[in-house]
């Protein structure tokens, strides 16, 4: 399977569907391809072990992340509230024969942070419920070994990401940056590793 041609079919497919969805729970609300191919050169520069992704949907940013990650030998759990998006993402990971890159886990995003071990994750992409991010943030930097985190929709929905923002770079001392990809990504990894990446 042609991975490319496959992730511009599904990102087509996606903004149908959500264009003639009637409510936020059937929509797809993928990335946009500039995220995504801006999350593969991350991965493969990075050179993570372990991803963690929160916020599945239909797996159109698993695969992105899925295939730089089998790249560089990392392995990526996703995790998503809605069963029926996991079983789409199983499919599409399938057609591209990602699947024993991938784990996916239906659930609750913030309950698999507060199971999940300390320092397990070494790369981070948050796309899930914004309205959560303040409360997972403990959770989310102690199963975080520096590292990068990545979060979507810093742009699109900037103000709903003020106090999380705040709690990273005030209380964690994290380094955060926003770039303007897709709907904008915030950037975050702490101080020292920041300034370790030198090569
Ligand atoms: C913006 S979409 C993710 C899009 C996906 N990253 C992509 O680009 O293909 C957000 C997803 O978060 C999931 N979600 C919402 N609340 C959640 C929660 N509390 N825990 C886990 N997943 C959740 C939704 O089911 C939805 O699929």
């Amino acid at each position: 399977m042609d991975v490319d041609a496959y992730l511009e079919q599904l990102y087509r497919e996606g903004c149908r569907n959500d264009e003639a969805a009637v409510s936020r729970d059937g929509m797809m609300l993928n990335i946009t391809p500039s995220t995504g191919k801006f999350l593969d050169v991350l991965v493969r520069d990075a050179q993570p072990t372990r991803i963690l992704e929160l916020g599945t949907s239909n797996g159109y940013s698993t695969l992105w992340l899925a295939r730089a990650a089998a790249a560089v030998g990392a392995t990526v759990d996703s995790v998503d509230a809605s069963r029926s998006k996991v079983q789409s993402a199983e499919a599409n990971l399938a057609a591209c024969s990602l699947t024993e890159t991938v784990t996916l886990h239906h659930g609750d995003g913030g309950d698999f942070l507060r199971q999940s071990d300390d320092d397990r994750y070494d790369f981070v992409f948050l796309d899930s419920d914004r309205s959560r991010y303040q409360d997972w943030s403990s959770d989310l930097i102690g199963v975080l070994r520096f590292g990068l985190l990545v979060v979507d929709n810093a742009v699109s929905h900037a103000g709903e990401m003020v106090e999380f923002r705040r709690t990273l770079s005030q209380e964690f001392g994290l380094s955060v940056v926003v770039l303007p990809i897709g709907k904008g990504q915030m950037v975050v990894q702490d101080a020292a590793s920041a300034g370790q990446r030198t090569t």
